[in-house]
């Protein structure tokens, strides 16, 4: 049973080489929301040394993540964690730069108009009067095993998770289907669009959308191996009938069985598989006094990647459409 995540150390050069090219982008640009910084992406990519690039290639085993290590946060220049992502303005500006750069060698960087303002790199700080609800700005209750933007057929094939700072080393959560123990019964069960998945309490427009919820798959057994789009906080599992529940059941203990733990340091970025892995959070105390938990976020599409049913193609993604930083 696996009980540590995978770690993948940047060498002091590389540090170097990386932080360098994203100061620079960003002196240039101004802003790291600018366009033009974002149509500069790929072509800077393309001039990355090639020890970089293979240092930052994608998601390789069967745990679907790894914890990439050895950047360092200046925690003063970083000035105190705001108490809502809407009031972060250049904090960490660099930081977002960082995490676009490494996307792009990942793949393609996205962005929904309905979430952090089109952000394509989102703040995700405790919130006061969020605490309880199942988004990233919750704090006191566990946030529940998930796949990013699980409602929606155009969400990340790879979820990034820059650490800016933990007090507490709380932990994020990851599960991957792919170290579960499931019988024949239960996967071709699974395998069947049973209930939908609604858009979660991040995304006020598309929960307003008047289209009828689809039932979507919950496992899919693609060429490669099996996949998961999984969102129990979001899916009216009740309204199934008991054969499916108790298949669906089983699936979340198998994925509490294998989960492992991982507590971000300042710097580390937790790179997630959004077809193989479920991610969530541990519950912990917020503070509101400018120390708080921060962590940066970027969703990553990978072109050509088949792990999704065909499916999804005729999904309406509830009115919401993800937005490409740069033609792929
Ligand atoms: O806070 C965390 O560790 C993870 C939160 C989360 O689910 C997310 O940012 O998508
Ligand atoms: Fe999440």
């Amino acid at each position: 049973m696996p009980t540590a995540a995978p770690v993948r150390r940047l060498d002091a050069g590389h540090v170097t080489e990386l932080t360098a090219v994203a100061a620079e982008l960003l002196d240039l640009h101004a802003s790291a929301t600018s366009p033009a910084l974002l149509a500069d992406l790929a072509p800077v990519c393309r001039r990355l040394s090639p020890g970089l690039r293979e240092a930052l290639r994608p998601v390789e085993t069967a745990d679907g993540l790894f914890v990439l290590r050895g950047l360092s946060v200046d925690d003063a220049e970083l000035g105190p964690t705001p108490g809502h992502w809407s009031t972060v303005g250049r904090a960490g500006a660099r930081w977002d730069v960082v995490l676009l750069l490494v996307s792009t060698l990942m793949g393609t960087p996205i962005a929904w108009d309905g979430q952090q303002d089109g952000r394509f790199v989102h703040n995700i700080v405790p919130s006061p009067g969020q605490e309880t609800v199942q988004i990233g700005a919750s704090s006191s209750v566990l946030l529940t095993p998930h796949t990013e933007d699980a409602f929606h057929p155009g969400r990340a094939h790879l979820l990034l998770l820059c650490c800016m700072r933990n007090p507490g080393r709380v932990a994020t959560t990851a599960a991957s289907i792919r170290r579960t123990r499931l019988s024949d019964d239960d996967l071709a069960e699974l395998a069947l669009p049973v209930a939908p998945i609604l858009p979660d309490d991040a995304y006020a427009d598309a929960q307003r959308f008047g289209g009828r919820p689809a039932p979507v798959p919950t496992l899919h057994a693609g060429e490669e191996g099996l996949s998961l789009r999984f969102d129990p906080a979001y899916t009216p599992v009740e309204e199934a009938g008991e054969s499916w529940r108790a298949a669906y059941g089983r699936l979340e203990d198998e994925l509490a069985r294998v989960s492992v733990a991982v507590s971000l340091e300042p710097g580390d970025v937790l790179v997630v598989d959004n077809d193989m892995v479920v991610h969530g959070r541990v519950p912990f105390t917020a503070r509101y006094d400018g120390t708080d938990r921060w962590l940066k976020r970027a969703s990553v599409r990978v072109p050509g990647r088949r792990t999704r049913p065909a499916s999804e193609a005729a999904e309406h993604g509830y009115g919401q459409a993800a937005i490409e930083a740069f033609a792929s």
